[in-house]
């Protein structure tokens, strides 16, 4: 059995990614906040939810998806029935040592997962402690896998991998939005302005990820001399795209 404590944006999406790519319900627990949310997402879904923590006590591995505010009554409340699980952490901010301290006993690990989980394309990077043995790592991958890449990192770089990978799908949202508004703008009808900048962005990504070719080399192919693309291209430069989008990698790791 597996154990969700918290299942809002990031908890909900896991667990709707497991289930609706084959991960069985019935070895689902979630524990839910004041909210409907959890429950809302069972009737959809159909997982056992509880009321209490110590309930979970037949799990052996727990998620932990709540915020930062909600973090340390939640240890307290999991450290009576944490020894011996894997407990994996999502929440941003939450550092191994922390972890570590309030849940004796436990095998922890930090995950972050991005929206994408929900529909098994997600990219999940995760920093274990280092009392994890490979056959730990590999039971949460087999968990997580369900929902799309998992990938080691070193703690220290698991707050950029989280951004550059979590946070990132806000800001293609809004690069979407703003090319479809610009469709809008030159004339197309919304919902054809969002097929397109949607249809091309899935597009794009899969060739980037299955072509032989750089990114920059697939940009170089769509810039024909003279043409369209490299006007697009340096107005995006002019307005500073590149920076704005380091800018707001930046902003995100506080920095
Ligand atoms: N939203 C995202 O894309 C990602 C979020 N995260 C991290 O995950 C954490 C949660 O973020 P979101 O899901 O976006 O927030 P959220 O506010 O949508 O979800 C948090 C959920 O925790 C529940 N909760 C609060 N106290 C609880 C308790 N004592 N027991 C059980 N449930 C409780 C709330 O009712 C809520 O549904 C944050 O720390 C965030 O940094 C990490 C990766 C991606
Ligand atoms: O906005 C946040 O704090 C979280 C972390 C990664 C995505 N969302």
């Amino acid at each position: 059995m597996i154990g969700f404590i918290g299942a809002g944006n990031i908890g909900g999406a896991v667990i709707t990614g497991l289930v609706k790519n084959g991960f069985d319900s019935d070895q689902i627990i979630v524990k839910g906040g004041k909210s409907n949310t959890a429950k809302d997402l069972q009737d959809q879904l159909g997982f056992k939810m509880v009321s209490k923590i110590k309930q979970m006590a037949d799990t052996d591995v727990i998620f932990i998806a709540v915020g930062q505010t909600a973090l340390d009554s939640v240890m307290t409340e999991l450290s009576s029935i944490a020894e011996g699980k894997l407990v994996v952490a999502f929440t941003g901010g939450a550092t191994i040592a922390q972890l570590k301290k309030k849940l004796i006993g436990a095998k922890v690990a930090i995950a972050i997962p991005n929206t994408p989980v929900k529909v098994g394309a997600g990219f999940t990077g995760i920093s274990y402690s280092d009392v994890f043995e490979e056959a730990d790592k590999k039971k949460v991958c087999s968990i997580l896998g369900y929902t799309g890449q998992v990938v080691e990192v070193p703690s220290e770089q698991l707050g950029i991998l989280g951004t550059v990978a979590g946070c990132s799908p806000a800001f293609l949202d809004l690069f979407i939005e703003a090319l479809s508004d610009a469709g809008v703008k030159h004339g197309l009808n919304r919902q054809l302005a969002y097929d397109a900048a949607i249809g091309m962005a899935i597009g794009a990504s899969k060739l980037a990820k299955q072509s032989d070719l750089s990114v920059p080399e697939l940009k170089d192919e769509v810039t024909s001399p003279g043409g369209s693309t490299i006007r697009g291209v340096a107005a995006l430069e002019e307005y500073g795209f590149r920076n704005a989008v380091i800018k707001a990698v930046d902003a995100a790791e506080g920095k």
